[in-house]
């Protein structure tokens, strides 16, 4: 697997842009009139509130409690970090809601509370009840967790869990069943040894020890060595009553002969010699974050047959709590769950290890690069498995269901898991499924836009991320200066900086240039400017003779300005069949709107074209094209000689045979809206449109710009396809993100 290097600067510039912090909240209601003022707000809003105040049941209806969690923390444990404040813990906090909302829709808020005393901690949370459908208590050290944790859960009427004591044991678990099931070992015969006698490693050993392990064969530690019958130094109840009779001592002594180690302790707590002492096959689970207590590196190192997970996301084998929490919650929420027991928990384990044991689908391997198969490097789902979302929180609901903790039960189950799968965000798959791509690809990209500081950290994302090899045109001094200024010198030396200086190519270049363009006009010097001077001439030349892969031009100049120069050296334009198509992404869903780039008042054979070129970009996305060429009219009505073309190119498109789903002509709310698509029973389209042929440049335009002024919309491209090699065009308003998004693009050859 190819490790993903991220250095101090990004993390830091990840969480400062776009704007500081990882979230931010909106409106989901209309606010825009007097009358959504009178509704939302001052009279209308005091309706709910006295419905609420008699039937306090009835606030999961009227308000977003039902689907809102609270991530709080006093930031006594932040990961394996320590005490680093309430405030300190935002980030991670901050973090948590988002993987809240990415992985299972559900709205959550981060809470900081800065106290580290039980009882004010305590009554800050109880009060807050009435606000939430449950609190997700987080990194809070042991012991004080506990007694948080319990008080909460007794005078709370809504889940109140413990992520890094829950959430972690219930994927311990799952990846534990798994990896005695690949070594033929049952969880009662097992010699475990525990490491961090914490909020993590108590909740794991309780956990196991329920599901059968053998509490004599679990020997748990902490700073001070082996907890033993007797101990006194660094005790507490919760540590005692782990405590076992036996002569051991240190973790050392621990090892030896050991079948599993669970780590949730601290970064390199484990030696290699103490992975040689454990017994064959050796579990080794390091979950220490943001460092394990052994690398898988160090371990294999030294035992190859044995079966190692971290809490990490580069590594096989993520064992972390965020397979965990995201869906449990989901799922108690659903059923207005008074509380998360334990059977809704082992439900959890036991659908996230049954889920690793099946059938990898493609989409998982495609997101993921690689084929996984039910193996040592594969024992517990990864994270962006998409069946997550509809096969765990079904189980654990029914748990819920089955054990009293529904307030309201879900009826249709069947339901239930089909909305499940409508909740995720499709477009996240499909860029996910870009870069995996483009990783396996790993094109040589060409940038020629070296002397702009988005397109070099582009360059530096593209390589580091592990896309490929980035080769920058520009001049290495300059290159150097403005890495430096973008606090990125240590990336000087990783890009291949190219120049007609440093090229010994530029003398083939100016041949092919002089023979293609000699009878339109250019002379010899004009060749030599052009292809010595042009940093676009001279990056599609590169390209044309194979000293690159990819291009991604235009963040600098005006993109007509950018295809001119390329079209001296590829055949671009219109006439050769060349067409822009962007993708717009919002709310869940893909439209591409073409042609946006090339064609300028393209005619119905064009507009033919056009619908093909979408259709090959849609299917490269993973969609299956249903184009539909839109006008102010509907099939025909009004008359107009301007929407006439519109009218025409389906028939084109018949004539020459095409594959996929076109009709036409029609209005953009009848092309995308099921409801006004009812109405023409004719039409040839199965569902709403995801291609959107437009009748002119300016229209794509304009409908390309509101969305995204007005509507926020993720933009894609424009995507140049239909030239012979892979050249993609950013705008001057490009982000060194989507600029990126343009050589991942490039990567994948849509185009
Ligand atoms: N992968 C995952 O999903 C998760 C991983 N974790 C990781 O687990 C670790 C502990 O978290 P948490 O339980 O919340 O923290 P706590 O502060 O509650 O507990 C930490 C425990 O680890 C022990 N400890 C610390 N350093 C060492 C060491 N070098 N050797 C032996 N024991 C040690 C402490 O010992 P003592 O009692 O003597 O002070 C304490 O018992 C962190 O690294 C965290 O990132 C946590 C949750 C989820
Ligand atoms: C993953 C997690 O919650 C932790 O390391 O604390
Ligand atoms: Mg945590």
């Amino acid at each position: 697997m190819t490790r993903i290097r991220i250095t101090d600067e990004e993390a830091l510039a990840f969480h400062l842009e776009p704007t500081p912090g990882k979230f931010e909240i909106r409106a989901t209601v209309p606010m825009t009139t007097q009358r959504d003022l009178s509704l939302a707000y001052s009279p209308g809003v005091a309706v709910p509130c006295k419905a609420i105040a008699k039937d306090p049941e009835t606030a999961y209806d009227y308000t977003n409690k039902g689907n809102l969690v609270a991530v709080i923390s006093n930031g006594t444990a932040v990961l394996g970090l320590g005490n680093l404040g309430a405030l300190g813990s935002k980030p991670v906090m901050e973090g948590k809601a988002v993987l809240f909302k990415r992985f299972a829709d559900v709205n959550s808020i981060d809470i900081e509370l800065d106290t580290e005393d039980p009882d004010a901690f305590c009554q800050a949370v109880k009060l807050m009840g009435p606000t939430f459908g449950g609190i997700n208590l987080e990194d809070i050290k042991a012991p004080e967790c506990f007694i948080i944790e319990q008080r909460l859960k007794e005078e709370m009427d809504i889940p109140v869990f413990h992520d890094d004591q829950h959430g972690t044991a219930v994927i311990c678990a799952a990846g534990l069943i798994n990896a005695l099931h690949l070594t033929g070992k049952k969880i009662e015969d097992v010699r475990i040894v525990l490491n961090g006698a914490g909020a993590a490693g108590i909740a794991c050993l309780e956990l196991l020890k329920s599901m059968g392990a053998r509490h004599d064969n679990c020997i748990m530690c902490d700073t001070k060595g082996v907890i033993y019958q007797g101990r006194t130094e660094g005790m507490n109840q919760w540590k005692s009553a782990h405590a076992v009779k036996t002569e051991l001592r240190t973790l050392e002594e621990a090892m030896k002969g050991a079948d599993v180690f669970l780590g949730v302790s601290a970064k390199g707590a484990v030696t290699q010699q103490m992975v040689i002492d454990m017994a064959p096959d050796p579990v080794i689970f390091a979950m220490a974050n943001p460092d394990p207590e052994i690398t898988p590196e160090q371990a294999h190192e030294v035992r190859p047959d044995a079966i190692v997970a971290t809490g990490r996301s580069d590594y096989p084998n993520q064992v972390n709590n965020v397979l965990g929490f995201p869906y449990l919650f989901r799922g108690a929420l659903d059923i207005h769950a008074r509380a998360i027991n334990d059977e809704m928990k082992i439900a959890c384990a036991q659908a996230l290890a049954r889920l690793a044991r099946e059938d990898v689908p493609d989409e998982v391997a495609l997101a993921y690069g690689k084929n996984l198969t039910f193996g040592r490097d594969y024992i517990i789902p990864t994270p962006f498995d998409p069946r997550l979302i509809h096969r765990i929180p079904p189980a654990v609901a029914r748990a819920g269901m089955d054990t009293g903790a529904a307030r309201r039960p879900i009826i249709d189950m069947e339901a239930y898991e089909l909305s499940l799968k409508s909740r995720m965000d499709p477009t996240a798959s499909i860029l996910r499924g870009l870069n995996t791509r483009a990783r396996a690809a790993q094109a040589r990209m060409i940038f020629a836009e070296g002397d702009d500081p988005r397109v070099l950290r582009a360059a530096v994302m593209y390589q580091r991320s592990g896309l490929g090899h980035a080769l920058v045109v520009g001049r290495e001094d300059d290159v150097k200066r403005k890495l430096e200024a973008a606090g990125l010198a240590d990336a000087v030396g990783e890009l291949e900086i190219v120049n007609a200086a440093n090229t010994s190519h530029l003398a083939t270049y100016k041949d092919f240039l002089y023979n293609r363009l000699n009878r339109k006009g250019f002379d010899a010097q004009d060749i030599h400017r052009l292809a010595a001077r042009d940093r676009h001439v001279f990056a599609a030349l590169m390209l044309a003779h194979g000293h690159g892969d990819g291009l991604v031009t235009g963040a600098t100049r005006k993109s007509a300005h950018a295809l001119e120069r390329i079209c001296h050296v590829f055949d671009a334009d219109a006439s050769h069949g060349a067409v822009g198509i962007t993708a717009l992404l919002h709310k869940g869903r893909i439209v591409l709107i073409g042609d946006t780039l090339v064609h300028e008042w393209p005619e119905a054979e064009d507009l033919a074209t056009i619908a093909e070129r979408a259709a090959q970009v849609a299917r490269h996305m993973g969609l299956e094209p249903r184009v539909a060429f839109v006008s102010f009219s509907n099939f025909g009505y009004p008359m107009s000689e301007r929407a006439e073309k519109m009218h025409r190119a389906p028939a084109v498109l018949e004539q020459r045979g095409a594959d996929f789903e076109y009709e036409g002509e029609m209005t953009v709310d009848v092309a995308l809206n099921e409801k006004a698509q009812a109405s023409y029973p004719f039409s040839r389209l199965t569902g709403p449109a995801n291609i959107l042929v437009v009748p002119a440049r300016h229209s794509a335009s304009i409908s390309v710009k509101l969305m995204q002024e007005m509507a926020g919309a993720t933009v894609i491209g424009p995507i140049l396809v239909g030239v012979d090699k892979p050249i993609q065009i950013a705008s001057t308003v490009s982000t060194a993100n989507d600029i990126l998004n343009m050589a991942v693009l490039a990567s994948c050859k849509i185009g």
